[in-house]
């Protein structure tokens, strides 16, 4: 049996897809290339496609022997969502309703889907466990939110099985050097960071250095893409041996503020990096970090690359290597 990836040739889904194929898996990639790069898909079948569209779904579910689907695509922009939240109810929630849909014609009755810390909205209590307050404060976190309660009204109707992983700051690239994070436009600090040591950007704006932390600016918990990609196969292989449906939070339980970030982006490149303070972004919760427990205890979940230098440096020979993305390759 194999597994259909949507979103399979985005930053997360391609380092997710290459995590299966390693494993041997059969593996279907759905995605519209909004986002997402051709040659980020390192193997399996590539169909460039829609999950809005019902016939391609009715396809691929027909001609390919498919027990499991991990589910990436959307849209992914915070900032976007507050302007246009449309665009978010019609590509996340209307695709993934499209998708289970789909999916309960075909009796596929599995799925892993991606979710976000964005659901919980400013946190109660840090760490933040998945039974706490979810109240999000941007439109793309309130449609994530109602994918999750979508799954577990098909679970109830359908029997189709879920598991929501709440991820939170995706960073770094893959150890082979050949796939890591392009997006246009760039929103996530890394990236933006690597990219000004590399000298494509004049400087980094740190969206506020007044929040109640210990240097004012906001905290995050990063997590290596290569863990997440591990969280989604092992959550694939829980769902195949009867596990039941659940959300999980993934992130590494230790929060970096934006300068200590920056910080370890100058030690790691050796390169100066020129800092412009801005005022705060929108919907910017001033801490977010997780605890994983439950992952790791019900998934097996054991994220090994958890050093943010470690993360940084992956991330730093991505950039290096790929100065233009996937756009501009030098596969020196
Ligand atoms: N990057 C993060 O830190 C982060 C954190 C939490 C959650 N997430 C979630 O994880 C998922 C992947 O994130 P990413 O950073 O890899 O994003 P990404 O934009 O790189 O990947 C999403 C992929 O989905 C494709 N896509 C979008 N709409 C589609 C559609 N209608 N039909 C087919 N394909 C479509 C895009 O072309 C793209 O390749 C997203 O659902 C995002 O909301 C990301
Ligand atoms: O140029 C920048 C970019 C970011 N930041 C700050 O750096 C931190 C991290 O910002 P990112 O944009 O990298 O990521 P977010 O914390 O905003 O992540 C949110 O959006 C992501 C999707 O884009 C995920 O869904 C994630 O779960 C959700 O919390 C934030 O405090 C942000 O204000 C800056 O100071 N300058």
């Amino acid at each position: 049996m194999g597994v259909l990836v949507t979103g399979g040739a985005g930053y997360i889904g391609s380092h997710t897809v290459a995590s299966l194929l390693e494993r041997g898996e059969e593996v279907v990639i759905l995605d519209n290339l909004y986002q997402g790069h051709r040659e980020a898909v390192l193997g399996g079948t590539l169909v460039e496609g829609d999950i809005r569209d019902t016939g391609v779904l009715d396809d691929i579910f027909t001609k390919h022997s498919i027990d499991a689907v991990i589910h990436f695509a959307a849209n992914s922009l915070v900032g976007e969502s507050m302007s246009n939240p449309g665009k978010y109810y019609e590509n996340n929630v209307y695709g993934t309703l499209s998708l289970l849909e789909a999916m309960n014609r075909h009796g596929v009755k599995k799925i892993v889907f991606s979710s976000t810390a964005a659901t919980y909205g400013e946190p109660e209590r840090i760490p933040i466990e998945e039974s706490d307050r979810t109240e999000p404060t941007n439109a793309y976190g309130e449609t994530k939110l109602a994918m999750e309660k979508m799954m577990k009204w098909f679970e109830h109707a359908h029997d189709i099985k879920y598991v929501s992983l709440r991820y939170f700051n995706a960073a770094g690239a893959h150890e082979s050097g050949k796939i890591g994070e392009d997006h246009n436009p760039e929103t996530h600090l890394i990236p933006l960071v690597l990219q000004t040591a590399l000298g494509k950007r004049k400087h980094i704006s740190v969206f506020g250095d007044d929040y109640s932390t210990a240097d004012g600016t906001c905290i995050r918990d990063y997590i290596h893409v290569s863990d997440l990609a591990d969280a989604h196969v092992l959550a694939v292989a829980h769902l195949r041996r009867g596990g039941t449906s659940g959300i999980y939070n993934l992130g590494n339980g230790q929060g970096f503020s934006v300068k200590e970030v920056i910080e370890a982006a100058r030690k790691v490149t050796g390169r100066e990096i020129p800092v412009q303070i801005e005022a705060r972004r929108a919907g910017d919760p001033a801490v977010l970090v997780a605890s994983s427990k439950k992952a790791r205890e019900e998934l097996g979940w054991n994220p090994s690359r958890d050093r943010l230098e470690d993360i940084i440096e992956s991330a730093w020979s991505w950039h290096q290597h790929h100065p233009d993305g996937y756009g501009g390759k030098d596969n020196k």
